[in-house]
């Protein structure tokens, strides 16, 4: 691969190579993280373009430094130059749940599952973590090289003041995939308006078309507010009962994401004590000794000087080095890092 001209600001930290998806305001390449070898995903955004969209971007970082999850995508390091703002995020080379999909035209039950865990656990997570996502859909799941999805894309979550508890006003996220309350402008709880998205992703992950959908956003509207969708021969009882425990137009009827992690369609085929992973396998705040020993070999500091730096979390490129060689530790490569760079 041959770098492309790249911004001053990752000169000699990130090699830059083409783009692996945009949206909106946002193109995001592959990157290159120079000490370790890593690829990253790096997400570019102008300040300018971004206009009001800002306050977004600032509440998706913040959001994402808090989220440490295997099901979720991790933001490395932030970049802030007058005209830019670079994330670096976790690389997921096989690319959005959506085409995965469109590939296959739909999934089996066992596929669905497989994933549908995965979205329960980072839902799960991130709920507990007092932040509802509020944009779930194929295109803001990827997947890494071992079938593992992660969640992306951050703008639009909430952290109510309040707690999980207390409403929200905002109208965001894609139409086919917002809840009734939602879309009706009542006051909603994001975890149960998340647990509907998750009922129309479901829905896609089966038939491989949407629950309600229709050019006319008014008809749309209408088949959301009446929670009527179509029921395709090939779903067993089991999945369509599931369906409809998700899809269930009063949000105080539709199921919680605590039930869904014990659910039967959900937890089939694991033995008896299996719950959904959805808590962290990740303990953030105890810093890896090797790993920090490495970079302050590397860096020519001391450990102790080196724990420090890295205990202050601040995302710049020790965070970044320290994460990826922790990554690296855990699928059991080389704890080494590019020497005299
Ligand atoms: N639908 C996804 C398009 C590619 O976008 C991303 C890819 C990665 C990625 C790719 N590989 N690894 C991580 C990480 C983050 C994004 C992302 O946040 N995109 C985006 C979201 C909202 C507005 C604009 C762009």
């Amino acid at each position: 691969m041959v770098p492309i001209k790249s911004y001053c600001a990752l000169d000699g930290f990130y090699e830059m190579y083409d783009t692996i998806g945009s949206g909106g305001f946002a193109k995001v390449k592959l990157g290159v993280h120079c000490l370790t070898g890593e690829k990253v995903a790096i997400k570019i955004m102008d300040k300018k373009q971004l206009g009001d969209d800002l306050p977004r971007i600032r509440l998706e970082i913040e959001a994402m430094k808090s989220l440490s999850h295997q099901n979720v995508c991790k933001l490395f390091q932030v970049i802030e130059t007058d005209a830019k703002i670079f994330m670096i995020l976790e690389y997921c080379p096989d690319g959005e749940l959506f085409d995965y999909i469109v590939e296959r035209d739909r999934l089996t039950e066992d596929e669905a599952r497989h994933f549908f865990r995965q979205i329960v656990a980072a839902v799960a997570y991130i709920h507990h973590k007092g932040f509802a996502h509020r944009d779930l859909k194929p295109e803001n799941l990827l997947l890494d090289d071992d079938q593992q999805l992660k969640l992306i894309d951050f703008g639009l979550c909430a952290k109510p003041k309040g707690g999980m508890n207390s409403h929200l006003e905002t109208c965001c996220g894609s139409p086919a995939y917002a809840a009734p309350e939602l879309i009706s402008g009542k006051c909603y709880l994001g975890s149960e308006a998340d647990i509907w998205s998750m009922g129309v992703l479901l829905y896609a992950l089966l038939c491989g078309y949407l629950p309600f959908d229709d050019d006319n956003i008014a008809v749309l509207y209408r088949k959301i507010q009446s929670g009527m969708y179509e029921k395709p021969e090939w779903l067993s009882e089991s999945s369509m009962e599931m369906l409809d425990q998700l899809l269930q137009v009063d949000p105080k009827r539709r199921i919680t994401v605590a039930q869904l992690l014990h659910h039967p369609w959900v937890t089939k085929d694991c033995n008896p004590s299996y719950n959904v992973q959805w808590e962290s396998i990740y303990q953030t705040k105890e810093l890896d000794d090797e790993c920090v020993t490495e970079m302050a070999v590397s860096i020519g500091k001391s450990r102790k000087a080196m724990h420090a730096i890295l205990s202050d979390w601040s995302y710049d490129y020790n965070t970044a080095t320290y994460l990826l060689l922790w990554k690296r530790k855990q699928l059991s490569k080389s704890v080494r890092l590019m020497r005299d760079q």
